[in-house]
């Protein structure tokens, strides 16, 4: 079963999830004085097929930025925060969102499993997120989420460097799960490690801060679109 999140994904020539978050895991400002309008404008322009909003306190969100940002697009809007009761799911779909994050090294398998169910249930892709195999193994209806490696450790709240080789270990096993739309999130900090994942078979990337902070971001999606230039005409047969 695929849903409008995950087929927004699919269907867009350069599959980028792009993200609004008020500060980094340092707390630094990713703003800059721009309103969720005027970001959400410019990420429309650059043919974002999909909006994640972080709705996390730790990264200076509210339930109200979500709720604003999914007033002003018609774009599927992922809502990123530490979900835990069936409870949040409502308040997710209420709020506007086509998608929740879960993540599943923070909730045992458990709940993992209820709340997953729960948000297909409610009409929400299940945007899970994993670290490792043993995390990976534990999500229940592969086929019905969208599957994405962190390449950051959400226990030490994204401190730290992150791990694009992650990605790079895990898409074997994440395909072998049958998940529609394997994606890489976090800490993708130029267009270098964005073409890599992508012609290495990711297809979806989540990010905030390096486009958030990009002095051009046209020039940024430019770049990624050049570095990956040759493999698609090779795929082409040019
Ligand atoms: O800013 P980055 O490095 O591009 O990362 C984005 C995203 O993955 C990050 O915002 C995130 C990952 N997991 C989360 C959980 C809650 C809030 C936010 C997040």
């Amino acid at each position: 079963m695929t849903t409008p999140f995950i087929e927004a994904l699919l269907a867009a020539e350069r599959p980028l999830v792009m993200e609004v978050k008020r500060r980094d895991a340092d707390g630094l400002d990713l703003i800059a004085g721009r309103t969720p309008a005027d970001i959400v404008a410019a990420y429309e322009e650059m043919g974002a097929p999909c909006i994640s909003v972080v709705t996390g306190r730790w990264f200076g969100g509210t339930p109200e930025l979500l709720r604003d940002v999914a007033r002003i697009t018609r774009l599927p809007v992922l809502q990123k925060d530490f979900i835990t009761r069936a409870g949040h799911l409502e308040q997710a779909r209420d709020l506007g969102a086509s998608a929740v994050l879960l993540t599943a090294g923070l909730l045992p398998a458990v709940s993992l499993g209820k709340l997953v169910t729960a948000a297909l249930r409610a009409g929400l892709t299940p945007f899970v997120e994993v670290t490792s195999e043993e995390e990976l193994a534990a999500v229940p209806h592969p086929r019905d989420c969208l599957i994405a490696v962190n390449n950051k450790d959400i226990r030490r709240r994204e401190r730290g460097q992150a791990e694009i080789d992650r990605s790079l270990d895990l898409l074997p096993a994440l395909r072998a799960t049958g998940t529609p739309c394997p994606v890489s999130a976090s800490g993708i900090d130029g267009p270098a490690a964005a073409a890599r994942l992508l012609d290495e078979g990711y297809a979806g990337l989540l990010v905030a801060t390096a486009l958030l902070r990009a002095p051009r971001p046209h020039d940024w999606l430019a770049e990624l679109d050049a570095l990956r230039a040759p493999a698609a005409r090779q795929t082409a047969g040019a």
